[in-house]
């Protein structure tokens, strides 16, 4: 969908409270999780994102019923897989759909999913996803663009991941949870995604051990009954807003957030001189001139998996740096071609020298320009900037910004930035 641009006016003094909203990356695979009961299950705290009405049709084509109670409760409904396939045309829209295929597995034995495909910064391989469906017993094939994953029985075995990989764990813990096999993931994911969508399977009646260490057992039960479940809160979108606070030199309360999933990114704003403090699940993010002095210190960032400092929060990074006198260097092995915002920060007066997956980012005073947005947190580096100049800023691309970011203008003008797009409001059911 084409979407009118975001204008954005800078240079207002902003301040006061932001909610954050609940999070996009661990409400989808809970969503799709919910494909291996057969009852009704009620989630909370689920975000009105594209991604979410993106998986809500793959999911309809699956068989899912829904039904939104509220702003942010829905209700899913899997009676019976209707279809065991996921097309080309809803799976290239997100590759984070590619772990229906542990879901579709595990309740009709049989699921045929379009290959992902790269994405705006490069590839985004699944590898990893099919050695370990291999490994646990699933006989996978490969053609014209799909996969195509057989099971007889359950999924049963060992299997040691060569990389961390959040989709990868999700998918194989999906596909095993269901039958009467016992599956061992080692080297596995210990992201709050990961965590969450098994808090969510066991609450249904799952049988699984270990999240958040490095080895997970699956054990398989006969089914999964109804229940309800509230998805926890957006750390990146939090770090989004604490990077905005921190570029804006002002103090801003970032309320609904998990101090404890954000320490890498707090104690990162905090070497740069910001004060963060927590008062229970807000946390006060102070850049002010009176608290921190004239300028905020330039640092070094590398990515890694969670709990290290998250790739979803590089560009935004960056975009901070690009205001902070001195030299900063950030590098993003995660995702090493993840530098979209880098060409469009340039055309705002930035000065970053791009290396291979190394940025060096000299600090400079940025000014309004129009720019496009080629990714969803490119697009989040954009209105950081633009919110630190004193021009307009217009930034095209905005449906990324609508995949992960709710009722953005609206939340930026409650804390008196200038911004005007109808489109973010979206009125989308
Ligand atoms: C919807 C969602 O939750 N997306 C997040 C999820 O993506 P996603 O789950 O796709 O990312 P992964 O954790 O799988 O990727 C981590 C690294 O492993 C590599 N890899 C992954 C799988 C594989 O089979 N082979 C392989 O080489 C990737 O290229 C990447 O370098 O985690 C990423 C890393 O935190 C985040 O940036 C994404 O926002
Ligand atoms: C990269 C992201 O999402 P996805 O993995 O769905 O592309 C993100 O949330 O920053």
């Amino acid at each position: 969908m084409q979407l009118t641009p975001l204008h954005i006016k800078g240079g207002r003094a902003l301040g006061g409270e932001i909610t954050v909203q609940h999070s996009k990356n661990a409400a989808l695979p809970v969503i799709v999780a919910s494909l291996l009961s057969r009852e009704p299950v009620t989630l909370h705290g689920i975000p009105r994102l594209s991604d979410v009405y993106t998986i809500l049709d793959l999911m309809a084509h699956l068989g899912t019923q829904h039904k939104w109670m509220g702003d942010n409760s829905l209700e899913l409904y899997t009676p019976e897989i209707i279809n065991t396939d996921a097309p080309y045309a809803l799976v290239s829209k997100m590759r984070a759909s590619f772990i229906v295929m542990g879901a579709i597995l595990a309740r009709s034995g049989q699921a045929t999913v379009s290959m992902p495909g790269g994405c705006a910064w490069g590839p985004r391989p699944v590898d990893q996803h099919v050695k370990a469906f291999r490994a646990l017993g699933v006989t996978m094939t490969e053609d014209g663009g799909n996969f195509d994953a057989r099971r007889e029985g359950s999924l049963n075995g060992r299997f040691t991941f060569e990389l961390l990989t959040v989709g990868g764990t999700h998918n194989a813990i999906l596909a095993a949870a269901l039958g009467d096999g016992v599956v061992v993931l080692e080297n596995a994911s210990i992201d709050t995604d990961v965590v969450d969508m098994v808090e969510f399977l066991n609450s249904l009646g799952a049988d699984i051990t270990g999240a958040g260490t490095n080895t997970i057992t699956v054990r398989g039960v006969s089914a999964l009954r109804g229940g309800s479940y509230t998805v926890i809160p957006d750390r990146i979108e939090a770090g989004t807003f604490m990077m905005l606070a921190a570029a804006s030199r002002t103090r801003l309360r970032v309320r609904n957030v998990r101090p404890d999933q954000l320490r890498a990114v707090t104690a990162k704003l905090q070497e740069m001189g910001v004060q963060i403090t927590e008062d229970g699940n807000t946390l006060v993010v102070d850049a002010t001139r009176e608290t921190v002095g004239a300028e905020l210190k330039p640092v070094n960032v590398t990515t890694q998996s969670y709990p290290g400092f998250p790739t979803d929060l590089q560009p935004q990074m960056s975009a901070l740096l690009a205001t902070v006198p001195g030299t900063s260097v950030v590098q993003d092995p995660v995702y090493p071609d993840r530098l979209t915002h880098v060409a469009e920060l340039h055309r705002m007066g930035a000065n970053i020298t791009v290396s291979g997956y190394t940025q060096v980012i000299q600090g400079a005073k940025l000014h309004s320009a129009p720019v496009k947005a080629a990714d969803l947190r490119a697009g989040a580096a954009l209105f950081i900037a633009a919110l630190t100049t004193e021009g307009e800023t217009i930034i095209d691309g905005v449906q990324y910004l609508n995949r992960g970011y709710e009722r953005l203008a609206e939340r930026l003008r409650g804390i008196g930035a200038s911004v005007q797009q109808p489109d973010l409001a979206l009125a989308m059911d």
